[in-house]
């Protein structure tokens, strides 16, 4: 383990400067099992700090032109793209994902993000309607709601904070935002750009800790009237729980249970290779990753055996081995949550084909203590089963056989969550079948993960509440008002 002086040691960022906490919390390299950061334990005494500072920052903040704001992202932008390399190098330690993920989808993201909404934020209009016969013009105005609380998750950190922090500041409002404990160290980077880029000190408030402590300090603080989240449902139910004495404005992106529907006419060519990216990218750590893929049956045997090859080939390494598909899970509790799962299909007397237990991972001996695990996949396992019905969020799939088009999309329905399905066919009238009658907030046909951020991005049922995206975003980090003319 690295001594206490060699540890990269984090600030809470309020106010524009950096500034020391009372304890700190030890932060884990994914790939080795070692401390190598410390991350601030902070509490209410610094959400108080970060509200006082968002509240004095506010006024000014929100008073400027759409296009000054506009630049100040743009810039923000600039730099975080000059600063590439050495955030994907920060991200892909931190959080075990592979340096190639982070340097082409993570960081890439994240400065598209504020190039994004530097953009979208020109163009939005209002509405107005004539009342003549009463003599009146009816007309919507937007403001800029406040204070915006942001939470985030360890498994795309830098991208999923700024796809909040980003639309938060182009709509006039400042924030404070909570990156998860376990991957703070993009956040803390980011920090260093914002008075370059020109965010007035008290617009971007970050305040690091666990979600008990300085999490619920935020999401309870009266003065902070929305809270954007995305995580998993439990921590949802419990922000919904406090935010409700003070009926805060809520966005919740959660989890998914998703399927992937294969039928006997897709191109297996194009599917297989997609279906183990879909299944396995960033370990499988994407809320949007498939977890249940449903395959019509004249096709079932080809197909598992395409797919158990491919999975074989989607090479688990060490991080920085820019040949290696998958890297190591964020923590040894969430490593040990994904085995168990497989554990309990074994006991079910499911089959596991690949991966886990079956196939051998070699490391080399300074990852060996890495939270590390082969892709996995599952068959011969029933659709009550909890890992058929559970969000693993972990490089584990199951793959089951169908009859019709009915049976399936009743299947595949049968879960709380409703956030991604893939659906694979060479049949137009099918897919748009299909994709109208599964409850899922995004359907990809022959394709997975191709975004487009203007549109909604969210889930139906326990997968969420509300959208995000150009109108989306928008429209929930801004207030609307009504306002009728007598003339
Ligand atoms: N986007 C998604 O769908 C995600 C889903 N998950 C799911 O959640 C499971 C657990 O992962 P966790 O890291 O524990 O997710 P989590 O939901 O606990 O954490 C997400 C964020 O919420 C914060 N948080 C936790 N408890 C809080 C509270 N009481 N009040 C306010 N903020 C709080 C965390 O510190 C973190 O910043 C995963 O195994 C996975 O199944 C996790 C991360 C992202
Ligand atoms: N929210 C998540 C992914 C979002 C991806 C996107 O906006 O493209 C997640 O994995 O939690």
């Amino acid at each position: 383990m690295a001594g206490t002086k060699a540890l990269l040691t984090l600030g809470n960022f309020i106010n524009g400067k950096f500034v020391p906490c009372n304890s700190y919390i030890d932060s884990y390299d994914p790939s080795t099992g070692d401390v190598y950061c410390r991350v601030p334990n902070s509490g209410k005494e610094e959400i108080d700090a970060a509200v006082e500072a968002a509240r004095a920052a506010f006024p000014g903040w929100s008073a400027r032109s759409p296009q000054e704001r506009s630049q100040v992202l743009h810039r923000l932008a600039d730099l975080l793209e000059q600063s590439l390399e050495e955030l994907a190098q920060a991200e892909s330690r931190d959080q075990g994902k592979t340096i190639t993920l982070a340097r082409t989808m993570d960081i890439p993201r994240s400065v598209q993000n504020f190039r994004f909404f530097a953009s979208s934020i020109l163009h939005h209009t209002s509405e107005c309607t004539q009342m003549d016969h009463m003599g009146c013009l009816h007309y919507t105005v937007r403001a800029p709601v406040g204070i915006a609380g942001l939470i985030s998750p360890w498994n795309l950190p830098l991208y999923l904070l700024t796809w909040k922090v980003a639309p938060a500041i182009a709509a006039g409002n400042t924030v404070i935002a909570k990156p998860s404990e376990l991957t703070s160290v993009t956040a803390w980077m980011m920090c260093k750009l914002l008075e370059r880029a020109g965010v007035p000190p008290g617009v971007v408030n970050i305040v690091f800790g666990t979600g008990p402590r300085v999490g619920e300090a935020l999401v309870s603080h009266p003065e902070v009237p929305l809270i954007s989240f995305t995580g998993s449902q439990p921590t949802a139910e419990r922000i919904t729980q406090l935010s409700a004495p003070h009926c805060k404005k809520l966005s919740l992106e959660l989890g998914g249970k998703n399927p992937a529907i294969i039928f006997e006419d897709a191109n297996l060519e194009e599917c297989i290779p997609t279906t183990v990216k879909s299944s396995f990218a960033n370990q499988g750590e994407i809320c949007l990753c498939t977890s249940r893929i449903f395959v019509q049956k004249s096709i079932y045997s080809e197909f598992l055996e395409k797919f158990v090859e491919a999975t074989r080939m989607w090479k688990v390494g060490i991080p920085s081995d820019p040949s290696a598909s998958m890297g190591a899970l964020i923590s040894k509790a969430h490593l040990e949550k994904v085995r168990s799962y497989i554990k309990k299909a074994q006991m079910e007397g499911a089959q596991i084909l690949c991966g886990e237990g079956v196939d051998t991972l070699n490391l080399p001996r300074r990852n060996q203590a890495g939270y590390f695990m082969l892709p996995t996949v599952i068959t011969d396992i029933k659709d009550e089963s909890c890992c058929m019905k559970e969000e693993i969020f972990g490089p584990v799939t199951c793959v089951v056989p169908f009859d019709s088009e009915e049976e399936v999309i009743q299947r595949a329905n049968s879960v709380k969550y409703g956030l991604a399905a893939t659906v694979w066919s060479s049949n137009v009238g099918r897919i748009h079948r299909v994709a109208k009658k599964l409850q899922s907030g995004l359907v990809w046909t022959n394709c997975w993960l191709i975004r487009e951020l203007n549109l909604p991005f969210g889930g139906m049922k326990s997968s969420g509440v509300g959208r995000e995206g150009a109108k989306d975003s928008y429209e929930f980090f801004t207030e609307i008002k009504t306002i009728t003319i007598k003339h």
